[in-house]
């Protein structure tokens, strides 16, 4: 079984996968290093035959959580690296190494599942937007604050906005304009989160006509869905890259 792990700004992502036909064994979110080694020993701790690592957080923090897997679960982790092409897809960036690892892998996997032109927003801590074409070139993308971020922006730069995560929730079952402040600003944000998915889709539009595939991913995909309804929802975007970008065998 092999061990796969996006890690992200805020959570980090994980599942065992079987090697043979990538049946998925278990997997789930956690937003600490003690956290994942817990949540993965309690699942498979004696079976792990390789794990592989996609993380955009510091070479220090990610070297770190390598040598704990390491550790743990006697596995060398593979950690994935930039590249200038890979599985027919070329990096649109002018420095290829600044693309983030996890755009570049969502890229990959969203150009082999959708062998065309594909728009992929994922939206996460971060959300991003980005473009591949037909022949597989990347013509960059877009990075904004995602709903996490929008959101304690608000309250950090703010005295009067102030609410707990239970009424953030319970705001969010219409979207029609606030009569509260936490239906305000929540509602205010998803809006903003929608307006971002849709102006992609103008610019793919723009670019391509109707040829092409949207996929949405991340945490918050659920939030944009009814803006998107052509959008496939691939909440493991990211582990298909991984795969491609690091077979282990
Ligand atoms: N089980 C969950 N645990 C934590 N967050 C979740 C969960 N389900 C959905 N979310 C939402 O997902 C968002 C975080 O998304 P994601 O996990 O994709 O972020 P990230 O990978 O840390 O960020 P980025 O990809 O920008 O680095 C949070 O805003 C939260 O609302
Ligand atoms: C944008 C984030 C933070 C989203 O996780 C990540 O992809 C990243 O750190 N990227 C590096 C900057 C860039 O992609 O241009
Ligand atoms: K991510």
């Amino acid at each position: 079984m092999i061990l796969e792990l996006d890690c992200g700004n805020s959570f980090i992502k994980w599942r065992v996968i079987h090697t043979a036909d990538a049946v998925i064994e278990g997997g789930g979110i956690v937003d600490s290093d003690q956290a994942l080694l817990a949540e993965v020993a309690a699942l498979a701790s004696v079976r792990l035959t390789g794990c592989r690592i996609v993380s955009v957080r510091s070479e220090e923090e990610t070297d770190a959580l390598c040598a704990l897997i390491a550790q743990a679960f006697t596995v060398q982790a593979h950690v994935a690296h930039p590249a200038q092409r890979m599985a027919g897809v070329r990096n649109g960036y002018d420095d290829y190494q600044r693309l983030g690892m996890d755009r570049w892998l969502a890229a990959l996997g969203a150009f082999h599942l959708a062998k065309g032109a594909c728009l992929v927003i994922d939206l996460g801590t971060a959300a991003k937007a980005d473009f591949v074409a037909a022949d597989g070139e990347h013509l960059g993308g877009y990075i904004c604050p995602g709903m996490p971020l929008m959101r304690s922006q608000l309250r950090t730069h703010t005295r009067r906005i102030r609410y707990d995560d239970d009424s953030a929730e319970r705001a969010l079952t219409s979207l029609s304009p606030g009569r509260s402040t936490v239906e305000a600003v929540e509602r205010g944000c998803v809006l903003m989160l929608q307006g971002f998915a849709r102006t992609q889709l103008e610019q793919a539009r723009a670019l391509w006509g109707d040829e092409f595939t949207v996929f949405l991913t991340g945490g918050d995909a659920p939030l944009v869905r009814e803006a998107v309804p052509q959008a496939r929802v691939v909440p493991d975007l990211v582990f298909v890259g991984l795969a491609m970008a690091c077979p282990l065998d």
